[in-house]
């Protein structure tokens, strides 16, 4: 998987800014870079507009008052609105090179753009309400906001709003991107998310997701060299058609519904063996070809279901465990290399209300239980047992529908069936899915998703 935007928590930014200052980088210098860079997106964009910099009393507000100062510089006409004393040295440099006045947050009149610099990694709580109160009404005054490094009043880590947030039309992240960007609800209050490179060192352990590059079959591919796909059917046909279609639109050269109910349905493309029985199922998953198997939707969750779930776990194939199946194992069963779905509530019930971000909770489940953990939702955190994790954000909330789940299930399969490698292969099915669900437009059902799939692999190609 290409890594993406590396994500850092708030210690770990402070870890790499005093790693620059051992190398001898400038304290304040740092700052002032990472002013200039704010200042460009916002010229950038606004040109002359009338500006409101709301600056905090640490290193967040010093980086407003370096942008005050540039953005003056360049003719912009700027305020600036203070909120308490600037306690660190880099901040009191910052205002002391800032020639202009300094209004009271609690009387500053609105402007046409609004920068938000109070607060960043730094909040350690909800900002008073008064407080919040201007910021929400100064910022919805403006017709451009911006959020310096991030929204004040959402936390760094975890993504949670510890105060009333206002919705910004940018924020500016400095060095690299922190959970809360990525994690709801806070990321439900920001449009656009820029990130300004200013020197941090970061590993990528934790990264964004990056859109795939995906391999067209070559002339040499065979259906069974681009991937066999075993769908495990269940008590409920739908689930399983569902998804032994998208896994046949992943790319994969082959797919096979192993069906419980005999019954043949969907794309002709599909084939449908009878595998009512355990044993029958057990006949079906002894074919060395096989790349991948699914299993879970629609499985049902009674001792048929259970039976046939310990058929498949031990089959030895690479597996992906889904919805039911998820409900009826428990973490000693899993085998190490599968993909498991979980949504929240069988996360919960899986590994336990673990503590941290849903970033950390994610990590902790996948060295726990030595699988690649899709821990869906609006934000999906995938995460490797050796600690790779990738976070996608921004998904369509149309996706909040019946039978979205069992297309991500069998892309995930057919994508594991292509690559082999199951963190890259979950990455590349969030991407599709989520890219699939936005040309799907509004309103669409699971199904729709199946037509639109094709074109996202294209567009990844
Ligand atoms: N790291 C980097 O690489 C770089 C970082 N840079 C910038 O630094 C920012 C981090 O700066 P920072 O650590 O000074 O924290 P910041 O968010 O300004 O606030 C801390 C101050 O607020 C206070 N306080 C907290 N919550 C409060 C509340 N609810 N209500 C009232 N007060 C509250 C807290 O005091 P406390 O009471 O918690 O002791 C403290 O005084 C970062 O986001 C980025 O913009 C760039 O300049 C360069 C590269
Ligand atoms: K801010």
């Amino acid at each position: 998987m290409t890594a993406g935007t590396p994500i850092l928590t708030a210690a770990q930014m402070r870890d790499a800014e005093q790693a620059l200052f051992d190398a001898g980088v400038d304290d304040y210098g740092l700052m002032e870079k990472a002013g200039a860079a704010a200042a460009e997106i916002i010229w950038r964009a606004g040109g002359h507009r009338d500006t409101l910099l709301l600056c905090g009393p640490g290193n967040n507000g010093g980086d407003g008052f370096v942008i005050a100062r540039l953005l003056r510089g360049r003719g912009v006409p700027v305020r600036v609105a203070a909120l308490g004393t600037s306690g660190t040295v880099s901040s009191r440099r910052a205002l002391a090179a800032w020639d202009g006045p300094v209004e009271d947050l609690a009387t500053a009149a609105p402007a046409t753009q609004l920068v938000d610099a109070l607060f960043g990694t730094g909040l350690s709580r909800g900002l008073d309400p008064a407080v919040a109160a201007r910021l929400c009404e100064l910022t919805g005054a403006a017709s451009r906001s911006y959020a310096i490094d991030l929204p004040s009043g959402v936390e760094t880590d975890s993504g949670a709003l510890l105060s009333a947030v206002p919705h910004f039309g940018v924020c500016i992240a400095l060095g690299a991107l922190k959970p809360a960007h990525l994690l709801y609800p806070a990321a439900d209050y920001v449009a656009r998310l820029v990130c300004a490179d200013i020197g941090i060192p970061a590993s990528d352990r934790v990264h964004r997701l990056m859109p795939p590059r995906l391999r067209a079959p070559g002339a040499a591919d065979h259906k069974y060299a681009r991937g066999l796909v075993a769908v495990v059917g269940g008590a409920m046909t739908g689930a399983s058609l569902l998804a032994a279609q998208a896994a046949a639109r992943s790319g994969a050269g082959m797919v096979r519904r192993l069906a419980a109910d005999g019954l043949r349905h969907g794309a002709d493309a599909i084939v449908t063996q009878d595998a009512g029985t355990v044993e029958a199922l057990g006949c079906s998953l002894d074919d060395g070809r096989l790349a991948s198997v699914l299993v879970g939707p629609g499985l049902g969750r009674d001792a048929v279901a259970r039976a046939r779930l310990d058929m498949v776990l031990g089959c030895g194939h690479r597996l992906v465990l889904d919805a039911d199946a998820l409900t009826l194992i428990g973490i000693e069963e899993i085998p190490d290399g599968a993909i498991l779905t979980p949504h929240e509530g069988e996360f919960v019930r899986l590994f336990g209300d673990l503590p941290g971000s849903k970033i950390d909770r994610a990590r902790a489940a996948a060295a726990r239980s030595g699988a690649v953990i899709i821990y869906k939702g609006a934000d999906s955190v995938i995460a490797a047992p050796d600690g790779r994790v990738a976070v996608a954000s921004g998904a369509s909330h149309w996706l909040s529908t019946a039978g979205t789940g069992d297309v991500l299930a069998g892309l995930v399969a057919g994508r594991l069936a292509v690559t082999g490698d199951a963190f890259a292969a979950a990455g590349e099915a969030v991407w599709l899915h989520g890219d699939a669900a936005r040309r799907a437009g509004a309103a669409f059902i699971a199904d729709d998703l199946l037509a639109t799939l094709p074109a996202a692999i294209a567009a990844r190609l």
